[in-house]
């Protein structure tokens, strides 16, 4: 059980109390069109109510998933000077290894108990983006340790593939061409973080979280989670707990497909709770190339629709955001290393306030 003690604002409702619907992806494989329509709602009516749901039926195996948390932790049980050979202060394009002191602007007044490997979609070394710097695009950095890019690209190329399934899905219930949406697939910042929460005695509360509430920037995540701790806002913002159920994903809304949908979909806040004890968990952020305008698709404009999402570069709010996310990035701008060409809001747009649970 967790030591922490965990404050008032840290608290949410238990799965007693309320469950994220679980949607069975299976009838995206069979190739019977009215399959693919009954998962499509499903996922539509998850996408609208909640913006949090599990999946299942995915057609991972459970061997890849396991692989991919004992990679997880061969490379977080190495030691300190090993992994930070590979620091993500080393690259412009944010691959490799993020120590905990990296976590947001004001720490250590606030600390986000969590480690990171970071790695993205593979681009080539002449890609006129990783050229430019600062676009989160380019090739990826492995660690030194036998077997392990193979384990994590299999995986990598799977949950990507996987996501290409639920883009599809997801057109079909809005009603729009697939290829409206994966014209703005090349090279994509869809990034996978290989995450380990880091067992410590601190308290939860809001300065010490394992990480900060906070909307996922992407079309959306789907998630891998090896013990409790996430907590997400449901559709009447209240936090609840979403555990692992073994087997399934966690997918959430992120901030381009509520954009997408003139906020039909819920771009959903979530966190996950100090609870002190140690925790791996690795989602994949299924995002878009950077230079992809993002708006309300056409279907779904109208005045009050296009000045609440005003138009925004897929890569732009990926930037805008890390910055204030990752302190070498905060450090380089600083410093004239990193010159951005749109501002810097403190808080995300996307972000919604939660009511306490209880209230
Ligand atoms: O570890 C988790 O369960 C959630 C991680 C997360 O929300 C994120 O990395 O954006
Ligand atoms: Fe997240």
């Amino acid at each position: 059980m967790a030591r922490s003690t965990i404050s008032d604002d840290q608290k949410a409702l238990t799965v007693e109390d309320a469950t994220l619907p679980v949607v069975d992806l299976s009838g995206l494989f069979t190739g019977d069109v009215a399959d693919k329509a009954k998962v499509a709602a499903d996922l539509g009516h998850a996408a609208r109510t909640s913006g949090f749901f599990y999946i299942t039926g995915h057609g991972i195996s459970q061997e890849l998933i396991d692989a991919v948390f004992a990679a997880s932790k061969e490379f977080h049980d190495k030691p300190r000077n090993f992994k930070m050979r590979y620091w993500s202060g080393f690259t412009t394009h944010h691959r490799g290894y993020v120590p905990f002191e990296e976590n947001g602007a004001d720490f250590p007044k606030s600390i986000n108990f969590n480690e990171a490997w970071d790695m993205s979609y593979e681009a080539p070394e002449d890609h006129p983006d990783y050229l430019a710097g600062w676009r989160m695009t380019g090739p990826n950095v492995w660690p030194d340790i036998p077997g392990w890019k193979d384990t994590i690209s299999t995986y990598y190329d799977q949950a990507f593939a996987l996501g290409l399934r639920l883009l599809d899905a997801l057109a079909l219930e809005l009603g729009v061409e697939t290829e409206e949406l994966t014209r703005h697939i090349t090279y994509p910042t869809s990034q996978l973080r290989l995450l380990r929460y880091i067992p410590n005695e601190m308290p939860a509360t809001r300065e010490m979280v394992g990480i900060a509430a906070h909307s996922d920037f992407e079309c959306f995540t789907i998630l891998m989670t090896g013990a409790p701790g996430l907590q997400v806002m449901n559709a009447e913002d209240v936090w609840i707990e979403a555990p692992p159920i073994p087997g399934c994903f966690v997918v959430n809304i992120g901030d381009i497909f509520e954009t997408w949908s003139g906020g039909q979909f819920k771009s959903t806040q979530h966190r996950v709770a100090n609870l002190g004890e140690e925790r791996y968990s690795f989602p994949l952020f299924f995002g878009l190339d950077y230079h992809a305008v993002v708006e309300p698709l056409e279907k779904f404009r109208t005045p009050e629709i296009m000045e609440k999402y005003p138009p925004m570069k897929a890569g732009d709010h990926l930037m805008r955001m890390s910055v204030n996310a990752f302190r070498y990035m905060a450090d380089a701008r600083e410093k004239g290393e990193m010159v951005l060409e749109f501002d810097v809001p403190d808080e995300n747009p996307f972000k919604r306030e939660a009511k306490e649970p209880g209230t």
